[in-house]
């Protein structure tokens, strides 16, 4: 479903990624861990598209040109929450926005994706705050809401940069659930975290990054906070 072959991109200068090689099957949840800094977003960020390499191959879908399949991937950035405040969007509408691409721009929305919208919200625990202005919610509820825009159009390829930074337990534990939720029905994930507990208990696979390498790939359930700590605390 993805596959990087010999992957490097740099800033001006500086590389940050260098020769990644990565395949991540359809329906597995493959997690991204590594220390600050070690280029786990901008190798989602070229995943999704938004930065090219300069060197290498990037296939989705099976395909290196995958624009048509763009409407397919639903990427949720990290610090989403720091988007201008006094932008004057209700909750219900925000999400809404995550039906464009599959709808085009001039299309008005029709009551099935009005009840999308609302079943997401409930499931998100979001649905009592659906005509409030986006801004006025805490950051924890205003991720929420972003992950409910990417999650609306039930995506094959799901990108998630450390969705539960800033988020409390119960909606943490919503949000996991939702996760297997849609890995149970083959949608295809990738998510940077800091979460070992949730590497350990949810990932078919854990990419473990530093200085924009791959250090190593472990299979389901072979992951554990000992080899992490040996893998980045013993250098
Ligand atoms: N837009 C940019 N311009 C220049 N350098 C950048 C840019 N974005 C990231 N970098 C650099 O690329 C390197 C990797 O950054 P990246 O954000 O991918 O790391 P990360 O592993 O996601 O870190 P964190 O855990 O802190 O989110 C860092 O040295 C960073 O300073």
């Amino acid at each position: 479903m993805i596959e990087l072959i010999d992957v490097s991109f740099g800033f001006e200068e500086k590389i940050v990624l260098k020769d990644i090689n990565l395949k991540i099957e359809k329906g597995e949840l493959c997690t991204i861990v590594g220390p600050n800094g070690s280029g786990k977003s901008t190798l989602v960020h070229v995943i999704t598209g938004i930065y090219k390499p300069y060197k290498g191959i990037v296939k989705l879908f099976g395909r290196e040109d995958y624009r048509e399949q763009r409407r397919k991937i639903s990427f949720v950035p990290q610090k989403v929450s720091s988007f201008n405040q006094l932008f004057p969007i209700s909750v219900k509408e925000t999400v809404l926005l995550g039906l464009v691409p599959q709808k085009g721009f001039f299309k008005r929305f029709n009551k099935e994706d009005f009840k999308k919208a609302d079943d997401i919200l409930k499931k998100l625990d979001l649905y009592e705050t659906k005509d409030k202005q986006l801004g006025k919610l805490s950051g924890g509820q205003q991720q929420r809401v972003f992950i409910a825009r990417a999650l609306i159009s039930e995506p094959e390829i799901l990108i998630l940069d450390e969705p539960t930074v800033g988020i409390d337990s119960k909606s943490e534990e919503i949000l996991y659930n939702l996760l297997l939720e849609q890995k149970n029905n083959n949608t295809t994930i990738v998510m940077v975290t800091h979460d070992i507990f949730a590497i350990k208990d949810y990932a078919d696979k854990v990419v473990c990054m530093k200085d924009g390498e791959i250090l190593t790939i472990f299979g389901a359930k072979e992951f554990s906070a000992k080899k992490y700590k040996q893998i980045y605390l013993t250098d």
